[in-house]
């Protein structure tokens, strides 16, 4: 009998490699940085074969540090950062070009074109998202155009694009799988999410020829077998594959509708399932496949904040207010309020539900009598006024109230930053035991496939709560903080500065 899942995450800047027992525990865990490139200013890539060795290095050290052999595992979940679009040499495994983060803005342009033309209806019709720089298609199109810009390769079959579960599958399988996961193809833009089909139309549009997609299957299906010379003289079936943020909601066992999960790390991601009912929001919000398990799709809405912790990174290295993103917590708790001071950290744009790529940071309130202190505790309370509009907006789309927030990520260790929250939304904000909800959900995905986890009510017991943080704030300063806080937002808005500038 084999005791161990293996789960790589892969993330925007590190992998991590898990251990996971048939309890649900993390036996083992590993993590490698790899570089980040930003070639020029809003551009974000990464190097995909750095990104490969980072992922056997991390399992390597993972099976050390757990003193595991690679023959005691029985399956291997894979979770990444999710729209960062590689494309590579289909019989070379090379890649044509560095991967386009899913953060980079180079592709802008060719979104505002789609715009112009009037496509985002379509769009937001068919694959649940807003015409952004953010999603794949645009990301394809900009490497396509660069390296093959009458698509003769591609035509041929000669390249191959794929999400970074696709790459990885595609390495460990020694080249011989080209497959995703209906949770990562629906970040595309390019996946029609309800024929659950690659679109035609979409395809024209982005003049992404088919041949260079992968298969898509289940979240948790039988995707391939790691090649014996890659994984330390096993084959072992890789048999799960999502977005980090979808595992993370299922690693939350937030399986049913008010259930609502939000992550707070260089970004924030609340996720809700909607069950098999894609709900259409006027005001933002993306629909997205949240997991699909025996063919059966279950949808989520989902709300997307650009700068969430990495805000607190920014208070520590931009302003040199911290030495390290955990002081935060003290400096704001020692003033009583902000005395008026908010901060909009739309370093770059605003997400949901404003979709303002053009919008940048801003303070305001400030008096002579402002601190630091002020400035650390209206950063911290920007995240989680940005998590309420996002918050406010999917229980108002959904038409449902919400029934739990369970929160993970870097950040939640932060107190004040939960108690906040908390205050701010009326409602109980619940901290599991475990905060590796992403490895978590992966293991927990291919587990279900190979009978190792046994359902989902299994892993519904397993989630364990580790606090709860409960409203105290009285609520007419509720409202008045939050009114402050929509009143900065209309005025960064309106702070443009434009080429007419110039
Ligand atoms: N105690 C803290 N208070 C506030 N923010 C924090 C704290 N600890 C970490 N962070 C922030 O959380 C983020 C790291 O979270 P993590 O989940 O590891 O991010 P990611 O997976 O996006 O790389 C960083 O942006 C960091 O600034
Ligand atoms: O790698 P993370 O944890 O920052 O997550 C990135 C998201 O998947 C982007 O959509």
């Amino acid at each position: 009998m084999k005791d161990y899942i293996l789960s790589i995450d892969q993330g925007t800047t590190s992998t991590r490699a898990f251990l996971i027992n048939r309890a649900g525990e993390i036996i083992a865990k590993s993590q490698r940085e790899f570089e980040q490139f930003y070639p020029q200013p809003g551009w974000v890539e990464h190097d995909a074969n750095e990104i490969w060795t980072s992922v056997l290095a991390a399992m390597a050290e993972v099976f050390r540090l757990g003193d595991v052999h690679a023959s005691q595992v029985e399956a291997i979940g894979i979770t990444n950062q999710r729209e960062t679009s590689v494309v590579w040499e289909k019989d070379t495994g090379r890649p044509v070009h560095k991967a386009v983060v899913w953060q980079s803005r180079q592709t802008e342009d060719i979104c505002q074109q789609l715009r112009e033309h009037g496509h985002a209806a379509m769009i937001k019709e068919k694959t649940g998202l807003l015409i952004d720089p953010y999603f794949s298609a645009s990301k394809v199109k900009w490497v396509l155009d660069r390296v093959d810009p009458n698509r003769a390769r591609a035509k041929r079959g000669e390249l191959y694009f794929g999400t970074i579960d696709t790459w990885l599958i595609y390495k460990l399988t020694g080249g011989k799988v080209h497959k995703t996961d209906r949770s990562n193809a629906s970040r595309t833009m390019l996946y029609n999410i309800h024929t659950l089909t690659w679109d035609e139309e979409l395809l024209r549009l982005f003049d992404v020829p088919k041949a260079m997609l992968p298969d898509v299957v289940d979240t948790s299906s039988h995707l391939g077998n790691t090649v014996s010379h890659h994984f330390f003289g096993y084959e072992v079936p890789i048999t799960a594959s999502a977005g980090d943020q979808q595992a993370a909601l299922f690693g939350q066992a937030c399986f049913e509708k008010g259930m609502v999960k939000n992550t707070y790390g260089t970004g924030c991601f609340m996720l809700m399932p909607t069950g098999s009912e894609a709900i259409h929001s006027p005001s933002g919000l993306l629909t997205t496949i949240a997991w699909s398990l025996d063919n059966q799709v279950t949808y989520a809405l989902e709300g997307s904040i650009f700068v969430g912790g990495s805000a607190v990174g920014w208070l520590r290295d931009g302003l040199r207010m911290i030495e390290q993103t955990s002081d935060s917590e003290r400096y704001a708790l020692r003033v009583a309020s902000t005395d008026g001071v908010y901060v909009v950290p739309a370093f770059v744009g605003l997400g949901t539900p404003y979709w303002d790529s053009d919008a940048r940071g801003a303070m305001f309130g400030l008096t002579r009598g402002t601190t630091k202190e002020h400035i650390i505790r209206a950063t911290l309370e920007a995240i989680c006024y940005q998590t309420k509009d996002v918050l406010d907006t999917m229980m108002k789309d959904a038409g449902v109230t919400l029934n739990t927030l369970r929160v993970d990520g870097g950040a939640v260790k932060n107190n004040f930053l939960m108690q906040f929250q908390s205050d701010l939304m009326h409602a109980p904000v619940e901290r599991p035991v475990n905060n590796e909800t992403t490895a978590l959900g992966a293991a927990y995905l291919a587990g279900l496939y190979t009978g190792f986890f046994k359902d989902k009510d299994t892993i519904k017991a397993r989630w364990q709560k580790d606090c709860a943080f409960e409203p105290a704030m009285d609520p007419i300063k509720r409202r008045k903080l939050y009114r402050g806080w929509q009143k900065a937002v209309e005025a960064t808005r309106v702070f443009k500065v434009t080429d007419e500038d110039d």
